[in-house]
């Protein structure tokens, strides 16, 4: 199976989490646009989606779906989003498309989060994949030196500005053996805006090439 039929199978079965008059989170990436087709099949049994970027809303409102606020919504059922590493506890690196500060507001909002990849992603160990770090633009030195001391190679995304307005370093050569321990030391570093971990609030369910885990 190709890595894009994959995607594609793993965004059509999220669809089938999403229940009658919902508003379901929605998050950013080329497995999730499969999951915004699937989504637009059905957009008049939801009430509408919260997206996670500027990207998602734009194909979210192409398909005809109502795009709504998080603070008007209160706590949401169902957050979909993809991942670039998935290990087997359901901890993921994300961020690869640089949404991860909104991607984890909405997965904190969400009682379930289902998660959707091709099987490229499943890794032992989280860490091959740069850890995206969304951090203030002013602090972007300061941040890289503290993460080179905690033995990360920090590379600068040069040229990518968030939909926040910030600035993304993306760290290599972690073996994460602990990723809710480095997701918490990362989130002390001041002028970090968030963490590409998501070990803390990890997956609820993983669905690979279209088959729950
Ligand atoms: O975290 C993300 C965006 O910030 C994406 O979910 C992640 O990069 C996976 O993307 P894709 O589905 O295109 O492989």
């Amino acid at each position: 199976m190709s890595q894009a039929e994959g995607k594609r199978r793993s965004g059509d079965k999220a669809a089938e989490y999403v229940t009658e008059g919902s508003i379901v989170g929605v998050g950013t990436g080329s497995t999730v646009a499969f999951f915004i087709e699937a989504l637009g099949r059905m957009k008049d049994r939801i009430e509408g989606a919260v997206s996670s970027s500027e990207q998602s809303t734009r194909l979210l409102k192409e398909h005809g779906i109502a795009v709504l606020d998080l603070n008007a919504t209160g706590t949401l059922d169902l957050y979909v989003d993809g991942a670039d590493e998935c290990d087997r506890h359901n901890r993921l690196i994300k961020g690869g498309g640089g949404a991860l500060t909104r991607e984890k507001i909405i997965a904190e909002a969400s009682r379930r989060f289902v998660c959707i990849i091709d099987a490229s992603k499943q890794v032992e160990l989280l860490g091959k994949f740069p850890v995206p770090i969304e951090v203030i633009p002013m602090a972007r030195s300061l941040v890289a030196r503290r993460i080179a001391e905690m033995r990360g190679q920090p590379v600068w995304r040069e040229g990518t500005v968030t939909d926040n307005g910030n600035w993304i370093l993306d760290v290599h050569h972690w073996q994460i053996t602990d990723p809710v321990a480095l997701e918490r030391e990362l989130n002390q570093i001041t002028g970090v805006v968030s963490v590409g971990l998501f070990a803390r609030r990890a997956a609820d369910v993983v669905i690979v090439d279209g088959v729950v885990r």
